[in-house]
């Protein structure tokens, strides 16, 4: 099977709209690899951080790209580690500053293209499941299968309010709604790969839909 006949599902939408937790369940339905593209751009991010780059030196941030080593894993609950330059950075990548400096270099162009061929080689048989803002539009416009997922602002900030409350971590619900409506507006905005559905992506309302519901809809998309 040469890499274009690898079916790739792809899953693209905002901040908090359930890509990761509904790709990641879906990758295991159907046995496929995932790509968690997000990740790529926060552990970047990361990497900036722990060089102290300068966050608008864009050949700096490009060489930070070439050079930083990103690797996922998964531990023995199944949980998806990630580690950038060997060290377990899982957590850290979560919080929502570093989603907002991904959000940041993600608009730079030359990042972006940086981390092209990067992703590309996660389609591997049987298939893929990604997730992300361009996945369908850019990374992989082949791909049979595409989503849009989306939910409320004020759904996707109560989500991600609880998220982090079960993690411990101490945020208010209403900077959470507007550090959303920040990333939505510089995310679909950019103008290099900005976040927009392809033409040819099933769009999922998951506005008062559950989870299990959500993930039995992506497999229709799939035919599974
Ligand atoms: N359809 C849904 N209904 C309720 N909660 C959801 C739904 N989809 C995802 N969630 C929850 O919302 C939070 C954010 O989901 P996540 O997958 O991280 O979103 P994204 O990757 O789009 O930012 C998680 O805690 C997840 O369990
Ligand atoms: N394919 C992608 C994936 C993420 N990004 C950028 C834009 C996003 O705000 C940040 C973080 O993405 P991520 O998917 O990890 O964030 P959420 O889980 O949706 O909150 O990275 C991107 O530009 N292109």
């Amino acid at each position: 099977m040469t890499a274009s006949e690898v079916p790739v599902l792809t899953i693209d939408g905002p901040s908090g709209s359930g890509k990761g937790t509904i790709s990641r369940m879906v990758a295991r339905r159907l046995g496929w690899h995932y790509l968690d593209s997000g990740a790529l751009y926060r552990a970047v991010g990361v990497a900036a951080a722990w060089g102290d780059l300068d966050l608008g030196d864009a050949g700096a941030l490009v060489r930070c790209t070439f050079d930083t080593a990103i690797d996922f894993r998964e531990d023995a609950s199944g949980e998806l580690r990630v580690l950038v330059n060997g060290n377990d950075a899982t957590d850290e990548l979560r919080t929502e500053t570093a989603g907002a400096v991904a959000s940041a270099i993600a608009a730079m162009p030359e990042v972006r293209t940086a981390l092209m061929d990067r992703q590309r080689a996660f389609r591997q048989p049987p298939g893929l499941v990604t997730d992300g803002r361009d996945m369908g539009t850019v990374i992989f416009p082949d791909a049979p299968f595409k989503v849009f997922l989306t939910a409320s602002a004020g759904e996707r900030a109560e989500r991600r309010y609880k998220q982090l409350k079960d993690k411990g971590v101490s945020v208010t619900l209403d900077g959470l709604l507007r550090e959303i409506l920040a990333r939505d507006a510089r995310d679909a905005n950019r103008a290099v790969a900005p976040l927009r559905p392809a033409g040819d992506a099933v769009h999922i309302d998951t506005t008062g839909i559950g989870i299990d519901e959500v993930v039995e809809r992506v497999l229709n998309v799939v035919g599974a």
